[in-house]
């Protein structure tokens, strides 16, 4: 019998358990949610950074809608953004990128998902700010395929400063929903196109990344 060896070799790939959990809960439910993803100090890192910017005034308010058609609609979002670029990175990014390079590495040689882009920004929400039930294609950008956030806050969140992601999901025809802290180190990844959500006002400020995994 004859074999391919160079077919095998391609196909071949160390099984990350991590991974395949992600894989599976976005195949049943379509998102997956994975506490400590980041450890403290990687998480301290990136909220240091991020925190250092923010006062540097390098935040901007988020706006609704596309590029040409920018909306700053406070009833709607309320936070505060920094879009980060991949290669400019310092070493909190640096060590952001690399986690988040390899989980899409993965994806694509294991589901052919086909990720070509993403991108990300940190968010800043203050106290009293709340984005509305979206949906991350309204943004009239269908090449949005996977969302993804990272929370930086200290170690001490409590139910009562709120601030929770809210997610919709259907159950058989009835809706139903998760709400999900903004636990340091958490990462809630879901399906763009498919799962409506928001975040719940909250009264302290609330530190994260945001980003997307594109298809072009
Ligand atoms: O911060 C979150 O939990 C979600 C943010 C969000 O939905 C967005 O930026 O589109
Ligand atoms: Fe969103």
């Amino acid at each position: 019998m004859t074999e391919t060896p160079e077919l095998y070799e391609q196909l071949e790939y160390d099984v990350n358990p991590l991974y395949e959990k992600i894989i599976s809960d976005l195949i049943e439910k379509k998102y997956s949610v994975i506490d400590h993803f980041f450890e403290q100090n990687e998480v301290a890192l990136l909220r240091d950074s991020l925190l250092e910017k923010y006062e540097e005034d390098n935040f901007k308010k988020a706006a609704i809608g596309n590029f040409t058609n920018e909306i700053i609609e406070k009833s709607i979002r309320g936070d505060f953004i920094l879009w980060i670029n991949e290669e400019e990175k310092g070493e909190a990014e640096k060590l952001f990128f690399n986690k988040v390079n390899s989980l899409v590495e993965y994806l694509n040689r294991t589901c052919f998902m086909g990720i070509l882009t993403k991108e990300f920004h940190y968010a800043l929400y203050p106290k009293g700010t709340f984005y509305k039930r979206h949906l991350d294609t309204f943004q009239n950008d269908g090449r949005r395929k996977l969302s993804i956030v990272c929370y930086l806050n200290s170690e001490d969140w409590k139910p009562e400063n709120g601030g929770e992601l809210t997610i919709y999901f259907d159950d058989n025809g009835r809706e139903d929903q998760v709400n999900l802290y903004p636990f340091p180190g958490r990462l809630v990844i879901f399906e763009s196109q498919e799962l409506e959500h928001e975040v719940k006002a909250v009264e302290v400020p609330r530190l994260s990344i945001t980003g997307w995994l594109k298809t072009r």
